[in-house]
């Protein structure tokens, strides 16, 4: 699915009212009624509603949700910000609508001593500003800002918590931006809502469909899209009644060290079950048993070293590598690094201390294999690519760095992004707190490594790795908790996330 910028998103508006046609009117009473269910549908006429409505068009959603609970016997207040300039169309129009319902106190706001009295138990709508938002909240509309901030109260945002950019916060002002207890934003998620420093002001949020025009969302175009799972099942290879173990591949892992031979053995099972046919672990000469025993599918290459890894097996058999869970960053790994480097002709994947070692050599980096996959979490990201601000500027770097060494960048996080050596980037939704645990980054690259080995194309399998993974964690969480979620049960729930994506042939 694509993201748009809040620009775009008034793009696809403005095509949709033209196209399909809607009056801007209707349009907004069909958003408003989405908004004026929702609420329905959680609180009860206890509560009381205090709108605060802003100039322009999210203001004018606030009006007309105010008009349709109260007509659901909602008692309701709408206070709007008056700079002294008329409403124009409709918001105008509502205004006028509901001073004829006559059902909701309206009042106006020009100075902050307009401020409510409010009891704790109502609940706050904020239709301050949307999408239009043109520039950091000050004077009178931050003020109100920072009364809602300072009550005890829920605050409900209507499509933005007011004062919050659509995309980059750089230079916005943290204390002038309202925090919403729950967000409920218009068709799209917005991008801003997808970065974790933007969770205190968006709360939890929901998207509300409004019928934009299908064609208007086509033809706008976009290089940032949220993954979904349609997509990702079509990306999944049905397999054959004919087929064999040589028909899926055969994965070389290099990982795990002395005191580290779990990650070779998360990282291994979980390639065995994203499904590639021969999975050949290389540990280091004391890792033997340990990977023999834990993990009786994968055949064994052992390392001359006793501890860690300084040779890699010949490549020939091979159909993909991934490389990096608890390696280390010993000089003789390092130099085995970089020979790899040099010799490897299949799709790879690096990840942990492969990555570690590559920021201590950054001159390496150019000679990454076009489509190379790198897995950092943040910290391995920072070490590569320098410090950022915020996360609107770590995904530029991510960009500018996929699009000039022509690799895949997977930036883990809660919504992990993938960044592609075109320029596109994939934000993914699937996972849970439960999975931010010692391990699950392994099983990660252990799954990613299992579909490049199928002959996934490494940009699919980025794609898919990522998105089961994260749905593997999900229905894992489901059954044993976010709490007491571990590595392992990532693997153990891929074989149901496969299920869920229904793509296994069933001959
Ligand atoms: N279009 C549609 O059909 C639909 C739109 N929908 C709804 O409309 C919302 C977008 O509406 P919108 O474009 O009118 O912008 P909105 O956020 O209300 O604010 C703009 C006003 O604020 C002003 N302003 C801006 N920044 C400011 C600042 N820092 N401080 C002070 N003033 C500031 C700005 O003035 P200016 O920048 O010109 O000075 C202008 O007057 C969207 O979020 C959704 O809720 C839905 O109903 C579905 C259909
Ligand atoms: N809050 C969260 N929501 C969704 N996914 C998460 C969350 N926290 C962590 N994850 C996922 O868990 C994995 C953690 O990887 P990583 O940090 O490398 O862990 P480790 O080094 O312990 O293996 C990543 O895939 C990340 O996207
Ligand atoms: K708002």
């Amino acid at each position: 699915m694509k993201l748009f910028s809040t620009k775009q998103i008034a793009e696809v508006d403005r095509f949709t009212i033209e196209n399909e046609p809607v009056t801007d009117i209707d349009l907004m009473e069909r958003a408003a009624m989405q908004i004026t269910t929702w609420i329905d549908q959680r609180f009860s006429e206890e509560n009381k509603m205090v709108f605060f409505a802003g100039p322009g068009n999210n203001g004018g959603d606030a009006l007309a949700v105010s008009r349709q609970l109260a007509e659901r016997g909602y008692r309701g207040a709408v206070y709007l910000l008056d700079f002294g300039k008329p409403l124009k169309g409709s918001p105008a129009i509502n205004w006028k609508r509901l001073e004829e319902q006559g059902k909701v106190e309206l009042h106006r706001i020009q100075s902050i001593d307009d401020f409510p009295e409010t009891n704790p138990s109502d609940i706050l709508i904020d239709g301050l500003f949307g999408s239009g938002l043109s520039r950091p909240l000050e004077g009178l509309p931050a003020s109100i800002v920072r009364k809602i901030n300072g009550l005890p109260n829920k605050v409900i945002a209507i499509d933005i918590p007011s004062g919050l950019m659509g995309e980059d916060n750089s230079g916005n002002i943290p204390e002038n931006i309202v925090n919403a207890y729950f967000t409920l934003t218009l068709q799209f998620p917005k991008i801003s809502f997808l970065f974790s420093e933007n969770e205190r002001y968006t709360g939890s949020w929901e998207v509300l469909p409004i019928g934009l025009h299908p064609e208007g969302i086509a033809q706008t175009p976009s290089k940032l899209f949220l993954v979904d799972k349609k997509e990702v099942t079509g990306m999944i290879p049905r397999r054959s009644r004919f087929a064999h173990k040589g028909t899926f591949g055969h994965a070389l892992l290099i990982a795990g060290s002395y005191g580290k031979m779990g990650a070779s053995v998360l990282a291994s099972k979980a390639c065995l079950r994203a499904g590639t046919g021969l999975l050949t672990s290389h540990v280091p000469r004391m890792g033997y048993s340990i990977i023999q025993t834990a993990v009786p599918e994968a055949m064994t290459s052992v390392d001359p070293h006793d501890s860690i890894f300084t040779e890699f097996p010949d490549l020939s058999p091979f159909t993909a590598v991934g490389i990096g869970p608890g390696i280390g960053v010993k000089s003789n790994t390092r130099k085995a690094l970089h020979e790899l480097l040099e010799k490897v002709q299949v799709p790879i994947v690096f990840d942990a201390d492969a990555l570690n070692i590559l920021s201590e050599n950054k001159e390496w980096l150019k000679q990454l294999p076009e489509n190379s996959i790198l897995t950092p979490h943040p910290g391995e990201f920072r070490r590569l690519a320098g410090e950022s601000v915020n996360t609107w500027e770590r995904i530029q770097q991510q960009r500018q760095m996929a699009r000039e060494l022509k690799v895949i960048i997977v930036l883990k996080g809660a919504f992990t992004t993938i960044a592609m050596p075109d320029g596109k980037l994939f934000f993914n939704a699937t996972g849970n707190p439960g999975m931010a645990t010692a391990g699950s980054g392994d099983t990660l690259t252990g799954i990613i490594l299992g579909l490049l080995a199928q002959s996934l194309p490494p940009q699919h399998a980025a794609v898919v790795g990522v998105f089961l993974h994260g749905l593997a964690g999900d229905l894992a969480a489901r059954k044993k908790s976010i709490n007491a979620l571990i590595a392992s049960d990532i693997t153990e729930f891929l074989g149901e996330a496969f299920l869920e994506m229904e793509s296994v042939s069933a001959f």
